[in-house]
């Protein structure tokens, strides 16, 4: 690719063809084909051809954590609690934070003092590693193919650890994508400090279907020589993190929720959250003692930069709250069971501390992942439950992941594989997704299956299915009363490619 060709839709294009397509995916499946060592070996060797070894990524002082849910709000708490200190002058000089996946554009997952990186510095990034790759196509050919690229998520990977070590970063937070034993992010020797979240089940094709074999994938980021932390988890769980840290010879500490937290205004207001800024504090304590050897941690009181961290903090899409003239719009890419139930949990509790009567609406997607179904009934009980006239949604929309009704994708949204793409004007967005199967996009094939389900849950819910994401925001807010007083309280949940083309909507915004 020419030099002066090189844009960020260029570098966008380009990420997108390092996708595994939807049938590859399938067939790997079918031949039981997982991620294992080869994995980490693989991603070394991509490692030595962009020029560092692992020994460079000590300089980045990573905190790294696994979990399934609860990974992503605990990096951003670590993130700006550091942040606090970083902006009084420092340690650190700066921050950087590796997230996945993203809610609008791409650069949101790698983001220097909180801020995704321009769109500049993301080609310009981009385009170096693409060249490294290609300059030193055979270096360590016994690690990794000569002249192959990673795929999607390990790209990512593998360029945040150009950006950050190029910027000067000395403190990163990095979550891992999926597992951790064979992730991408496992290629750190030497994380200042490793945290665990909560855990549950969650990609079961990969780290299998009970909650002792997930921690046993998790439990592998912890290493010799970093303080690893945890909270308190399901029964299974803890002996797996437990026993594996002695095998690794890791100090393991599982953590009660912080007593220094109350009188922190945490949101939610939820015990899952707690755990989430308990293992944060933790994780930042033990980063800035190895950055300023002055610091010392109080056992009596958190230090303003944490209480400022912690209430402070953007984590965008997660129980986020939009008001508008006619609709309450709750927010938040809850995509499991458990975590749909906290979600409906939240929602349920922010209807019942409005006194105005509108209906409650729920708009729900759930692109990928077949046992979704299930989500369903967690989702309407906890809500019906929690009213006290045992009203659950009055009017329940599933949509599709597509935003635009006139325009179907747009650039920054989902889209779906080259060859269902009408304009050329549609190439070069950060959402295109080819992991789904078009044809059921298309024919709205589990939009169906979620609309019969939820009639059989609850016959008295007037149920909808919407082509796009727009349309169904459109039909949630034509539900609203006339008289403006009694204003829609809708939840969007289900997944974070309906919640990222949501809140693109609603804000008109390009990156988040
Ligand atoms: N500790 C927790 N336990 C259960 N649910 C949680 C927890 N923390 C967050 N959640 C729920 O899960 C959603 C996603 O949170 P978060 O982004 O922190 O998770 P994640 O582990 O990064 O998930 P992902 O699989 O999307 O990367 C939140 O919107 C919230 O509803
Ligand atoms: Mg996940
Ligand atoms: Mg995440």
């Amino acid at each position: 690719m020419a030099a002066a060709a090189r844009t960020y839709n260029d570098a966008i294009d380009a990420l997108n063809s390092l996708q595994t397509p939807y049938a590859v995916i399938e067939a790997r499946r079918k031949a039981g084909i997982r991620p294992d060592a080869v994995s980490i070996s693989e991603m070394r060797g991509y490692l030595a051809r962009i020029g560092y070894s692992s020994q460079d990524l000590d300089r980045l002082n990573i905190v790294h954590v696994a979990g399934t849910k609860g990974k992503g709000s605990t990096c951003a708490f670590v993130d700006s609690i550091l942040s606090r200190y970083q902006q009084r002058g420092g340690p650190p000089r700066k921050v950087g934070l590796f997230t996945s996946p993203h809610l609008i554009a791409v650069r949101e997952r790698i983001r220097i003092n909180s801020a995704p990186i321009s769109e500049e510095l993301f080609a310009k990034y981009f385009f170096q590693v693409w060249d490294r790759l290609e300059q030193n196509a055979t270096v360590a050919s016994d690690k990794v193919a000569p002249g192959t690229k990673p795929i999607y998520a390990r790209y990512l990977t593998l360029m945040s650890y150009h950006v950050f070590l190029s910027e000067g970063v000395d403190a990163a937070v990095y979550e891992t994508g999926i597992g951790g034993e064979y992730d991408a992010t496992n290629i750190v020797d030497r994380p200042v400090a490793t945290g665990i979240s909560t855990l549950g089940i969650d990609h079961v094709f990969v780290l299998g279907d009970t909650v002792d074999k997930i921690a046993w994938h998790k439990a592998g980021i912890m290493k010799p020589g970093s303080p690893a932390f945890t909270i308190e988890q399901v029964p299974l769980a803890t002996p797996v993190l437990k026993q594996r840290a002695v095998e690794k010879g890791v100090n393991l500490k599982v953590l009660d929720i912080d007593p220094r937290l109350a009188g922190v205004k945490i949101r939610p207001d939820a015990t899952f959250q707690k755990k989430n800024a308990t293992l944060a504090v933790a994780l930042a304590e033990t980063a800035l003692k190895k950055l300023d050897p002055s610091f010392s941690p109080n056992p009596e009181a958190l230090p303003q930069e944490f209480v400022d961290g912690l209430e402070q903090v953007v984590w965008r899409g997660r129980c986020e709250v939009i008001e508008e003239d006619k609709v309450v719009w709750h927010v938040d890419g809850a995509h499991t069971v458990d975590s749909l139930k906290m979600a409906a949990r939240w929602f349920a509790g922010e209807c019942a501390a409005r006194t105005n009567g509108g209906p409650k609406v729920l708009i729900f997607n759930q692109q990928g992942r077949s046992e979704a179904v299930d989500f369903l009934d967690g989702l309407c009980n906890v809500v019906k439950n929690a009213d006290p006239d045992g009203k659950g949604f009055e009017h329940v929309i599933f949509c599709t992941n597509v935003t635009y009704a006139a325009t179907g994708y747009k650039r920054g949204m989902l889209l779906p594989p080259p060859q269902f793409l009408t304009s050329r004007r549609l190439i070069g967005t950060d959402f295109v997704n080819h992991q789904h199967n078009p044809a059921d996009i298309e024919k709205m094939t589990m939009q169906r299956v979620f609309a019969d389900k939820w009639s059989a849950l609850d016959p008295t819910a007037k149920v909808t299915i919407c082509h796009s994401i727009e349309e169904a925001i459109n039909t949630a807010r034509d539900l609203a009363g006339q008289d403006g007083e009694s204003k829609v309280k809708a939840l969007i949940t289900g997944s974070l490619h309906l919640v990222g083309g949501a809140l693109g909507i609603l804000e008109g915004a390009d990156a988040l």
